[in-house]
């Protein structure tokens, strides 16, 4: 098994913008009918942060992560990424990022190389290029030696990884990953933080993640947004948020409760709890 550090320069940022603004949004809406799901978001995100985007269920952080993939079009304000523009320019856009969903991904009738070489062809990466990319990421992923294997016989960790490996076929500069531990026991949480870090300090991947988890995001985040109710309340780095409380061994629990009130306040749908727990079990 060949680790990320091990592993050849086939990942180098196309065009890595040392302290530049990655993706920007101004004033980014999403409205479902009378509902807002997402209020005037304004975010920038740096290239070669892990940003991650927190918040009860329910808040509207994938339905933001929707809009900045280009699955779903804003009601109202813009985002771009890598300079284009999300709604007018949503191909470059797509070409620029990796995007792994809360929802399963890979094919479980299918193997591990089966399923890489669907997303080679996606991607429209050369015919003659896609087994060496393919085998490039399994080894980059430590998913070599199951590359044969059906993916209804992998664990819930070796699934993630695999989505993973899937959304880094094009080397794309930034990967949003929608809460990317949950339903993973911890064994393999710590190996996708391990990856998730590698990617970023090996290969200046910029990350955008989601997370109910404020471990992860206090483990991995350069910088964390906390939203609620489709607003985003607070942005900074943890270290900062924690020091804003004036309280003594402050936690990122600490802060999030502070701004998000308790779960009854949140106003957290029987609906949204149900999808959540359906993830979780997914992977479980
Ligand atoms: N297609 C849709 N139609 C109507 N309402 C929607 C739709 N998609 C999301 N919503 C609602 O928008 C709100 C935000 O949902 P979203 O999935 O973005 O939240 P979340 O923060 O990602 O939650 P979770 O942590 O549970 O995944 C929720 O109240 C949800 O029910």
């Amino acid at each position: 098994m060949t680790n990320l550090t091990g592993s050849a320069d086939w990942l180098a940022t196309p065009s890595h913008y040392p302290e530049s603004v990655l993706l920007e949004t101004q004033e980014l809406t999403r409205r479902f009918d009378n509902f807002t799901a997402v209020d005037r978001l304004n975010i920038t995100v740096a290239a070669g942060e892990v940003f991650g985007l927190l918040g009860p269920n329910g808040a509207g952080k994938s339905t933001v992560i929707k809009m900045l993939t280009t699955l779903l079009p804003a009601s109202a304000g813009k985002a771009s990424i890598a300079g284009y523009d999300v709604t007018h320019q949503s191909q470059a856009v797509r070409r620029a990022i990796g995007y792994v969903p809360q929802a399963l991904s890979a094919d479980g009738t299918l193997t591990g190389y089966e399923n890489l070489l669907i997303f080679t062809k996606l991607y429209d990466i050369p015919a003659k290029q896609r087994q060496q990319r393919i085998w490039d990421v399994l080894e980059f992923m430590g998913l070599a030696e199951v590359a044969h294997r059906l993916v209804r016989n992998y664990s819930g960790g070796m699934i993630r990884k695999l989505e993973i490996a899937q959304s880094i076929l094009h080397r794309p500069q930034i990967m949003f990953l929608d809460e990317p531990t949950v339903g993973l026991d911890p064994v393999a949480r710590n190996q996708v933080w391990n990856l998730v870090q590698e990617l970023r300090e090996n290969y200046g991947t910029t990350i955008f993640l989601t997370t109910h988890f404020l471990e992860e995001a206090d483990h991995l985040c350069n910088r964390v947004a906390i939203m609620n109710r489709g607003k985003v309340i607070t942005t900074g780095s943890p270290t900062d948020l924690k020091a804003g409380l004036n309280k003594q061994n402050a936690t990122l629990d600490d802060v999030f409760i502070h701004y998000t009130g308790d779960e009854l306040a949140s106003g957290v749908s029987y609906h949204d709890i149900k999808r959540t727990r359906r993830n979780a079990q997914r992977l479980g």
